[in-house]
Parts: C-alpha cells; sequence; structure tokens
C-alpha cells in the first residue's frame, strides 16, 4: 500500500504510523564530530548519529539551547498568527510557518552554526522559517526540491520541541522514522551530486497526537557548494 495511490488521508496516515524505527536504523553509528577539523568545533565537538545510510540523514543532537529556542518561538508566535489570517488553508500541509530574518540577534549564530556543521554555504539559502504543528498538525508526503535551477541541494531540520505522541518526520521510501527531540536537528541532501532529485528523500510530517510541535527548517541551496560539495556525473553519488 503505497501512500501515494492513498487518497484518502487517513489510509495514507494509517500506513505511515507503520513507518517504525527498523533494525538497521539502529545499528548506525554514533561519533563526535569537528566538521573536518573546522575551528568552531574543535572545543565543542557536536554529536553525530547517523539515522540512515542511504540516503544518508546525519542527526545532530545539541545544536541548540533552550533559551534560542524560547527566543525563536517568541519571535515567530505573533507572525505566526497574522499569517494564519492572510493565507488559505493548505489541504498538504497543516502547520503555520514564518521566515525569520537573518538579522535577528539569534538568527544569525545558528546559520553560522549550520555553516560549520555541514560544510556548506549559507550564502543561497533560505532565512529560517520556523514551523509550529497544534493536534492534528502534519505535512504530507513531499519533495522539499523537485526540478528548480538552484534547488534545495540539502534540508537541515531542526526540532525545538519534543512531541508526546506522533509528529516523527518519517520517509516512507526508505522506511525511516526521524522522532523529534529538542534541540537536536537532522540533515540530508536532496539531490545526488549530479543535480538529480534523491527520490528516497520524500518526506512527511506525522499527525500530532499529543503535544505541540515546532521545527525549523533551513533550506540550503546549490549555487556556493561548488568546491564544497563538488557535483558528479554519477548517479549514485
Ligand atoms: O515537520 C516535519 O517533520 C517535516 C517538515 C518538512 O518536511 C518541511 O517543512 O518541508
Ligand atoms: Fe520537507
Amino acid at each position: 500500500d503505497d501512500p501515494d495511490k492513498i487518497k484518502d488521508p487517513v489510509a495514507a496516515y494509517k500506513f505511515l504510523r507503520q513507518v517504525r524505527t527498523s533494525k538497521r536504523q539502529r545499528a548506525l553509528s554514533c561519533r563526535y564530530s569537528t566538521g573536518g577539523g573546522n575551528p568552531r568545533l574543535m572545543y565543542a565537538p557536536v554529536k553525530e548519529e547517523v539515522e540512515w545510510d542511504e540516503p544518508r540523514i546525519i542527526r545532530y543532537h545539541d545544536i541548540i539551547s533552550d533559551r534560542e529556542i524560547e527566543i525563536l518561538k517568541n519571535i515567530s508566535r505573533p507572525q505566526l498568527s497574522r499569517a494564519e489570517t492572510t493565507r488559505g488553508v493548505s489541504k498538504t500541509r497543516t502547520a503555520q510557518g514564518v521566515f525569520l530574518e537573518e538579522d535577528t540577534i539569534v538568527v544569525a549564530p545558528i546559520s553560522q552554526r549550520i555553516a560549520d556543521i555541514t560544510g556548506l554555504s549559507m550564502d543561497s539559502a533560505e532565512e529560517l522559517y520556523v514551523q509550529n504543528y497544534g493536534i492534528g498538525g502534519r505535512y504530507e508526503p513531499h519533495y522539499d526540491e523537485w526540478d528548480n535551477e538552484n534547488g534545495r541541494i540539502a534540508t537541515f531540520l531542526i526540532y525545538m520541541s519534543d512531541v508526546q505522541i506522533g509528529g516523527a518526520t518519517v520517509f516512507p521510501e526508505v522506511g525511516v522514522a526521524l522522532k523529534p527531540k529538542k534541540g537536536s536537528a537532522v540533515f540530508w541532501y536532496n539531490l545526488h551530486k549530479n543535480g538529480d532529485v534523491d527520490l528516497y528523500t520524500e518526506h512527511a510530517g506525522c499527525p500530532v497526537l499529543r503535544g505541540n510541535k515546532w521545527v525549523a527548517n533551513k533550506w540550503i541551496h546549490e549555487f556556493g557548494q561548488e568546491f564544497r560539495r563538488p557535483c558528479s556525473l554519477s548517479y549514485w553519488e
């Protein structure tokens, strides 16, 4: 039963709920990383956990403090409620979101940290996009990038809350479920090195059944990564 073929969203989520942390996922490794010797990370290595190998999905622990999270939520809240009145209701995404300007106190250091951790340039990245899901809030299966020039080469998804029940980020094509864990982030490339979309990166935000889910997305684009992530003609890289 493929969710794409299921038109009824309730049936689709019954399917997605079956996506569970697999044995393979648990066997993958965990280590401290300095981003390949980045001086800003040498004294405070980031705890890195491989959630999946193909596509490579990396979880970074404790990359944002509770204080920073509170500030981000406080900045976002009034703008979220304003967005609600002006926007039509999306059928595939029942969350409220806002892009935060880079020049606010907490946002710039977070971008710098993402650059240090991933080794990628933030020059062509989008502003940090904060989203809040209430009970029942969900995001149906989608790709972050489809077919644009200077597309979203990678996604850095920060969890700004735990969720009591539900709310996992799932990759139905590969069977990975990422449980929101406050202060952690997950990172993956949406594009192969040749620029094609990695079809295994389709993902969804499962409905929040109990609790309140906050995430922040940093979408990183292709331009500026030419020397950081060299392109390749090979499909599989
Ligand atoms: O909320 C999630 O777990 C996923 C969010 C997402 O995929 C997106 O905003 O593009
Ligand atoms: Fe997404």
